[in-house]
């Protein structure tokens, strides 16, 4: 491998792990020939089985419970006169003179809301037996969004990015992203997955339209089209850092998200009720009334703060919907929840792609495809249920019991103590561990050559070493 060089010297073995994972990842790729973890586009059925959880998800919601908005404990919105918005004004445009879209939390530009019936020949039209009952209460819980979506089929190849850090004497190029090949389906969740700096969020961004720059290189399609204008108003888009207006309430801001972002051809009546929907659909009626809150005023908890995030995207009904991070400050439970929820909305046809940090186990086996980032490079791209099965395969799996997902982010990371290697190559990796011990961090020549010899092994026969 190139990297046993002299001016590699000063490489560390995480520095080459990753780049032998990416490498060794990204040349059955390349050549057309899929790693055991890659899976076709297909998708299979992976949202039919479901049902079970769902239901389960309906039962423990708290909105679903008996307790009504007169109970709620949370502190409620005092009506002050200069936080009082009449809703008439926004829906006629006049409140918009006084606060800015932006201060509501609204980064998106209005959007259409129905498809044209051509664009929906083909999505199946919803029927009575999708949706779930809901066993605790006894009755029936409208599913997401029951409006046909455009389905769309989000497909990237080998898309690299880098962009031009401007010095005082001269400018240097950084990449950011480095060959990334993937692709989701209508009813599937893509988790975006790898250690912080790896540049999931700048991958998301670009998928989302979001990052047009003339370094970005490889293809993005939707429906194997480009990103073109009209598809703007198919996406939502939910960011890490939420800003939405304190003083709101989960149910004002929700409404004004519907009059201001749903098309003028449906009436306010309409729009309202769209907005209550939606506040359903999440779970949030019994928060309905409860001020969003911020620095200065408590309001509603940080997972009722994600769903309302997630409820400002979903009220347009978008085909695609992307995350920044949805379950970051979440307690492994209320992240749980998110993901069912992300996981109704899929089922419901959208397109679901979203980054996430250190899920736990049960939420890992959620997600339906798996993308995992080291580096900006791709290490791993199929189903999430056989990331493990793949790294297996090629000679790496835990010594220990332990979360999949924070195996695969020490793997991403290099951290290699509780990792296995292949038994043809033990000797000579406890040899090199005890003998080539680091001088003041730095991985000693022999080392360095050493992990150079094993790297060529990884070339032939897919092993991973380090
Ligand atoms: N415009 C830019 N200029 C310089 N560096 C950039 C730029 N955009 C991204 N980066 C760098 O690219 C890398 C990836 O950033 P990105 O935000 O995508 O990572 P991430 O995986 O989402 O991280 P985190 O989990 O911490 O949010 C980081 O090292 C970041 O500093």
């Amino acid at each position: 491998m190139e990297k046993t060089s002299s001016s590699g010297l000063t490489r560390t073995k995480s520095d080459q792990l990753v780049e032998t994972l990416a490498a060794a990842f990204k040349s059955p790729v390349s050549s057309g020939e899929a790693p055991a973890g890659m899976v076709s586009s297909d998708g299979g059925g992976a949202t039919l089985s479901r049902k079970s959880s769902r239901r389960l998800l309906m039962a423990a919601s708290p909105g679903r419970s008996s307790v009504s908005g007169k109970n709620n404990t949370h502190i409620r919105k005092s009506r002050s006169a200069q936080l009082k918005l009449d809703l008439d004004e926004v829906s006629s445009g006049a409140a918009l003179s006084r606060a800015s879209s932006a201060s509501l939390g609204f980064s998106f530009s209005f959007t259409g809301f129905t498809v044209p019936a051509d664009e929906i020949a083909d999505s199946k039209p919803f029927s009575d037996d999708d949706i779930p009952e809901d066993i605790e209460a006894g009755n029936h819980k409208p599913k997401i969004q029951t409006e046909p979506t455009l389905p769309i089929y989000l497909k990237f190849t080998d898309v690299s990015y880098k962009v031009i850090i401007k010095g005082i004497a001269s400018s240097e190029e950084k990449e950011i992203l480095n060959g990334i090949t993937g692709s989701v389906n209508p009813g599937e969740v893509l988790a975006l997955m790898g250690p912080s700096g790896s540049g999931k969020t700048t991958l998301l961004n670009l998928l989302g339209g979001r990052l047009m720059q003339p370094t970005i290189s490889g293809s993005i399609t939707y429906n194997d089209q480009p990103y073109s204008k009209f598809l703007k108003s198919k996406i939502g888009f939910v960011t890490q850092d939420d800003v939405l207006f304190p003083h709101l309430t989960v149910k004002e801001t929700l409404t004004y998200a519907a009059l201001l972002r749903l098309p003028k051809t449906l009436t306010k009546q309409q729009k309202e009720k769209r907005a209550t929907d939606v506040i359903y659909e999440l779970g949030l009626e019994r928060c309905q009334d409860t001020m969003i809150g911020g620095s200065f005023v408590r309001g509603v908890s940080g997972g009722e703060r994600k769903r309302v995030c997630i409820g400002n995207e979903i009220i347009i009904n978008p085909s695609l919907l992307f995350l920044d991070e949805p379950t970051s400050g979440l307690d492994s439970t209320t992240a749980l929840r998110i993901v069912k929820m992300l996981q109704d909305i899929a089922e419901a046809g959208k397109t679901v792609v979203t980054t996430i940090h250190q899920p736990s186990s049960r939420l890992f086996h959620r997600f339906d495809k798996l993308i995992l980032l080291g580096k900006g490079s791709l290490l791993y791209f199929g189903k999430a249920s056989e990331a493990m099965v793949y790294f297996s395969s090629i000679g790496c799996s835990p010594l220990i019991a332990m979360n999949p997902a924070e195996f695969l982010l020490d793997l991403a990371n290099g951290n290699i103590n509780d990792v296995s290697v292949p038994s043809e190559l033990q000797d000579r990796v406890q040899m090199e561990n005890s003998d080539n011990e680091t001088r003041n961090g730095k991985p000693s020549p022999a080392v360095v050559h050493e992990v150079g010899q094993t790297a060529s092994i990884i070339n032939r026969n897919k092993v991973i070493i380090f």
